[in-house]
């Protein structure tokens, strides 16, 4: 499928450019150098970029937001609040970027909800050399496995409510958040932290202010709370909600 859409933007190139996506993006930046035949990545090179965006991009955003709205069910307090907080900005009209930039609440019960429910639980790093992490050697090559979960609820790290959900604690910014200005690791950190953070935390502000909206809701009687993490942490039963509109 990827071939075919990889194939028909090269062939309308000349007529409609390689599009303005991210697949445009990367197909105009390995256009062969002129006088030189040889793409700068191969079909194979531009299909896997590709999947890994999608695989990177999709699960972890679409299970943070059925974390975010497991979250506003049960706070139905903060439901009313990230409401006001949207129809004081932007009323029923969609968001404009200027607007997504003023909720401050919407923002704060995000990073609270990627906090409790990181998408992804773990991430792994190998040692590039022998080094030390807090007095321990640690060999060349070794695969050292970050527990985010882990560190999302150590009260030394986060204070004696680490477990508790109070997207407040956010209220001065991630790096404020805790004792230590990095332990927010959701994204991860450093030079090869998630590439796509803003964009998600954009498109999850889209999503959670146009459908505080429209409805109010909570959670059905059927829901059972087993968070399950296959890769990505996701409702084991899956999250079926009652929504009701707003405009009845
Ligand atoms: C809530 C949503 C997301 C979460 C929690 C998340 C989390 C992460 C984390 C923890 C990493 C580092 C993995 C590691 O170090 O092993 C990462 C890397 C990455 N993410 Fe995301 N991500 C999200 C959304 C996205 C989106 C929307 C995109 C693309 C549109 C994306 C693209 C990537 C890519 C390409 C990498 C690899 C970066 C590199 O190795 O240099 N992510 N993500």
């Amino acid at each position: 499928m990827l071939t075919d859409i990889i194939k028909s933007r090269l062939a309308t190139k000349d007529t409609m450019g390689y599009g303005n996506d991210l697949l445009g993006l990367m197909l105009e930046a390995c256009a062969p150098e002129e006088h030189s035949h040889e793409p700068l990545l191969s079909m194979d090179e531009i299909i896997d970029e590709c999947k890994t965006f999608f695989f990177a991009g999709h699960d972890t955003s679409s299970h943070m937001l059925s974390w975010t709205m497991f979250l506003l069910s049960t706070h139905p307090e903060w439901q009313q609040k990230l409401r006001a907080e949207v129809v004081g900005e932007c009323g029923n009209e969609v968001p404009t970027g200027d607007v997504l930039n003023k909720l401050k609440l919407v923002n704060m019960f995000l990073l609270e909800t990627l906090r409790l429910y990181s998408p992804l639980s773990t991430i792994q790093r190998k040692a590039g050399s022998d080094l030390e992490v807090g007095g321990i050697t640690v060999p060349k090559g070794t695969v050292l496995t970050i527990p985010i979960a882990t560190i999302h609820r150590d009260k030394e790290v986060w204070g004696e409510d680490a477990h508790e959900f109070n997207p407040l604690r956010f209220e001065n910014g991630v790096m404020r958040a805790a004792k230590h200005p990095n332990a927010f690791l959701s994204f991860s950190g450093g030079p090869r932290s998630c590439i796509g953070q803003n964009f998600a935390m954009i498109e999850a502000k889209v999503v959670i202010v146009m459908i505080l909206q429209r409805f109010s809701f909570f959670l059905s009687p059927k829901y059972v709370h087993v968070p399950m993490d296959v890769i990505t942490l996701r409702p084991k039963f899956g999250l079926p909600m009652v929504l009701k509109s707003l405009d009845m």
